[in-house]
């Protein structure tokens, strides 16, 4: 159970503490935020509301940890990295009990979201032995005018302390996927889990704690993003951000310093059908892409673009598949459950409205429960509805129906968004050239959008975000390359 067991020193009475400098502590704020349980719409637990000075100190003892750190050998580092992984997956249940009440992730996906977090740890741990062992050696005679009389040695150095800041529709998946790289590629790292979330976060990062990470070199802040936040990424001891999450991305982006940065921010991501795709394949993966989690990914359908004359066809296929999902509770692992937030819900609900008094064909009756609002596939959307553009993070799908494959692709580079996209065809040389066409950082041809496995590259283009993740990514994302160039009194050239 949450909060109990080994887990039991991570909270304190009803206030999960926040942890700094390898201990669980109360805030000397007094002041805690409530998580309101999406379903309930009670609060479910509270958090430390962190206050600014001991931000400032956790930036100075993830200063110190990295320095130590940083010298730690490699396969150290790989094997703290495995054990916490481990940690992990043995206590999926509890952490996948938290994601079930403070975001209401359906019950297996949540244990899938723990177990999936401990194998990336381990991936990462294992790439990263393997590519922060490796540096490049260059010569100096390939350049004109050169003798060969300088030898250069390269390396990958860690870049210091890195800023995480997950969403809550993956707290503990995203904040592993920044965490783990961060800490294989030798530096230190201070979350800031997102409000709904935290406590599943806080368990998460206790399971390195067990695993014995050095003090300081890992630190957990919470407190809510619009109050702390701008202390936290404008900070002059954060060396790096990595942030996933809404349109904050880009106001962090505006802010930020001189410091690398890897955003992943909101999409629109678009299906694209065509006359010779394979239906049953095309409704399956509309409704698994549109409808899982609620709608609340990232990698979501959140626009499906079909040739005019297979659309009725596509249109009943999935509104058949749609009367069979579960709408219910996360705890009897329904398959469309409460979003995660009242106002997302009023904003779900907004886009539904502005689409029905422009005309869109409602395929279901719109209904909504608290935060429960059941699935809802719109059909005939056309460009001047607001969901045309807009992301719901929620279970609302539109359709717009194209006269031609070229139509479907202005529509989605007309998009301020550009994480990914999909194309449905049986003709592979026509799918490469509209994967070619799309501006989007990744198009899965034959497939719903996705982000896994999660070693392949995964970016947003335009507003959809900054640099590219994926596990390899990520770590060389958290290293610069450092030069040692040893100079020669003559030329020397091997076997000469
Ligand atoms: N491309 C991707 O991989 C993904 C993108 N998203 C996008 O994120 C959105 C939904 O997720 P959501 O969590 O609501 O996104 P938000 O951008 O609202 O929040 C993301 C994180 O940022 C924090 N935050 C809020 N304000 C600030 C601030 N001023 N400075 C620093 N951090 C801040 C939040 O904390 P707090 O919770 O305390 O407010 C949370 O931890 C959608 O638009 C979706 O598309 C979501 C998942 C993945
Ligand atoms: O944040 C998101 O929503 C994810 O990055 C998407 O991940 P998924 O494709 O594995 O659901």
């Amino acid at each position: 159970m949450a909060g109990t067991g080994v887990f039991a020193e991570i909270v304190d009475g009803d206030v999960y503490l926040y942890y700094t400098e390898g201990e669980w502590k109360p805030s000397s704020s007094g002041k805690n935020v409530p998580i309101i349980n999406p379903t309930t719409m009670k609060t479910q637990y509270k958090v430390q509301a962190c206050s600014q000075e001991e931000v400032n100190k956790i930036m100075e003892s993830s200063k110190t940890a990295q320095k130590l750190w940083a010298k730690t050998p490699l396969w150290k580092r790989a094997e703290l990295l495995h054990k916490a992984a481990a940690i992990l997956k043995e206590h999926k249940a509890p952490i996948a009990e938290c994601l079930v009440k403070e975001i209401a992730k359906p019950a297996k996906d949540a244990v899938t979201e723990v177990v999936r977090s401990g194998d990336l740890i381990s991936y990462t741990a294992e790439e990263g032995v393997r590519t922060l062992g490796q540096g490049k050696f260059l010569v100096s005679d390939s350049f004109p005018g050169n003798e060969r009389t300088k030898y250069c040695l390269t390396s990958k150095v860690p870049l210091g302390v890195i800023l995480a800041i997950p969403p809550f529709n993956y707290p503990v998946n995203l904040a592993v996927s920044k965490i783990a790289p961060a800490l294989i590629a030798g530096n230190s790292i201070v979350l800031k889990p997102p409000t709904q979330g935290a406590v599943a976060a806080l368990h998460m990062v206790h399971c390195f704690h067990l695993a014995g990470f050095p003090k300081g070199l890992i630190s957990c802040v919470t407190g809510k993003g619009s109050v702390i936040g701008d202390f936290l990424t404008m900070h002059p001891g954060v060396n790096c951000i990595s942030f996933t999450g809404g349109d904050t991305g880009v106001s962090i982006s505006n802010k930020a310093g001189m410091i690398p940065l890897q955003m992943e921010l909101g999409g629109k991501d678009a299906c694209i059908v065509l006359e010779d795709a394979d239906l049953d394949l095309v409704a399956a993966n509309i409704v698994k892409g549109g409808f899982s989690y609620s709608g609340q990914r990232c990698t979501a359908v959140k626009l499906v673009l079909i040739m005019e004359s297979i659309a009725d066809a596509v249109v009943k296929k999935v509104n058949a598949k749609v009367a069979k999902l579960t709408v219910g509770p996360p705890e009897d692992d329904c398959d469309i459950t409460p979003v995660v937030t009242e106002s997302s819900a009023n904003f779900i609900e907004g886009l539904v409205m502005d689409a029905k008094q422009k005309g869109a064909t409602f395929c279901q009756e719109y209904k909504r429960e608290g935060n429960l609002i059941w699935p809802l596939f719109l059909d005939n959307v056309r460009p001047e509805m607001r969901i045309a553009w807009e992301e719901p993070f929620g279970p609302v799908l539109p359709v717009i129906r194209i006269k031609s494959v070229e139509e479907g692709i202005h529509h989605c580079n007309a998009s301020n968004f550009g994480l990914q996209g999909c194309v449905f065809t049986k003709d592979i040389a026509k799918a490469i050239m509209i994967s070619d066409a799309m501006e989007s950082g990744t198009i899965q041809i034959n497939s719903a959008p996705a982000r896994g496995p999660d070693h392949f590259p995964f970016q947003g283009f335009k507003d959809s975000g900054i640099g590219s993740q994926g596990i390899t990514n990520s770590i060389e994302m958290m290293v610069k390359v450092k030069s040692t160039v040893i100079n020669l009194p003559s030329p020397s050239y091997t076997m000469g």
